[in-house]
């Protein structure tokens, strides 16, 4: 057992006598929804315990054994295709296989789940809608479209808008856009908060997290001022900064850091 994880169960001792409250939510259009320091957060302080909504094995779901397009996904990845095909052709063909293997998967574990609502709920920077794929559509303003707004009726008798591209979230999208990898139950797992903290590149990161047994241990790795956004680092082992550290990124998240660090190389 690692240092860290026997630190865990005083974390929680911590955090539980403490109850402070750390951060808010806030939303801009620059941040998307983002995490806020709502007091002066010291260094070491544990700043949030989070229980997963969502735990999904890394392995695929089994009942997609079956399934003639899985099968022909994992065709691709394994490298099937050996025609003379370019090679941009066939790693846009791997990248398609990859994204569409994270849709069925997602969308055969999400099934099951009590959590659905708070799962659509959470960023998917990965949109790209497909034929089949599940998506969550609200404000339709046909009659058609009425009719599906009434079977995702949100609680607020909200206006009724025309379709936009963030109406087209994918579960496939949330879980590659907000996934974090937990070693012990060999599986990914979505968090309603973390899922919230945006990203910054090594020293611009100011609070570490550790992922054991479904939960996350959030700690601040430096004093952080009231009103600052708190910053994670989702490449934690990957240090290098520079263009690789951001196409690393792009290629996994689909986003293109904006952190102070990458500003700084600009
Ligand atoms: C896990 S979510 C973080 C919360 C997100 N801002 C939201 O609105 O829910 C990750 C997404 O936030 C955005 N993001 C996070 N960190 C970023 C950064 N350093 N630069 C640019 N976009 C970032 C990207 O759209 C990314 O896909």
């Amino acid at each position: 057992m690692s240092a860290m994880v026997q630190l865990l169960p005083m974390m929680e001792v911590v955090y539980n006598r403490k109850k402070a409250t750390y951060f808010k939510m806030a939303h801009s259009n620059l941040r998307g929804t983002h995490v806020v320091a709502v007091n002066h957060i010291q260094a070491g302080a544990v700043v949030l315990i989070e229980k997963a909504l969502h735990i999904q094995p890394t392995k695929n779901h089994p009942s997609l054994s079956v399934d003639p397009e899985y099968q022909s996904l994992i065709g691709i990845l394994d490298g099937g295709s050996t025609s003379a095909a370019s090679s941009t052709c066939s790693s846009t063909a791997h990248k398609d296989a990859v994204g569409r293997l994270a849709e069925l998967n997602a969308t055969a574990y999400v099934q099951g789940s009590t959590q659905k609502d708070e799962i659509w709920q959470l960023e998917d920077s990965h949109r790209q809608a497909r034929v089949g794929d599940t998506v969550k559509i609200h404000g339709l303003a046909s009659e058609a479209g009425k009719k599906l707004n009434e079977q995702h009726k949100s609680k607020s008798k909200s206006v009724l808008r025309s379709i936009k591209p963030c109406n087209l979230k994918t579960l496939g999208g949330i879980m590659r856009t907000n996934a974090y990898h937990d070693g012990s139950l060999e599986a990914n797992l979505l968090f309603k908060e973390l899922c919230r903290i945006n990203h910054a590149c090594g020293d611009a990161a100011n609070v570490n997290r550790t992922i054991h047994q479904g939960k996350v241990y959030v700690v601040a790795k430096r004093d952080i001022a009231d009103g600052e956004e708190l910053l994670i680092d989702y490449l934690p082992l990957a240090t290098e900064l520079g263009r690789d550290r951001l196409e690393l990124l792009h290629n996994m998240f689909n986003f293109w850091c904006q952190c102070s660090e990458h500003q700084q190389l600009a």
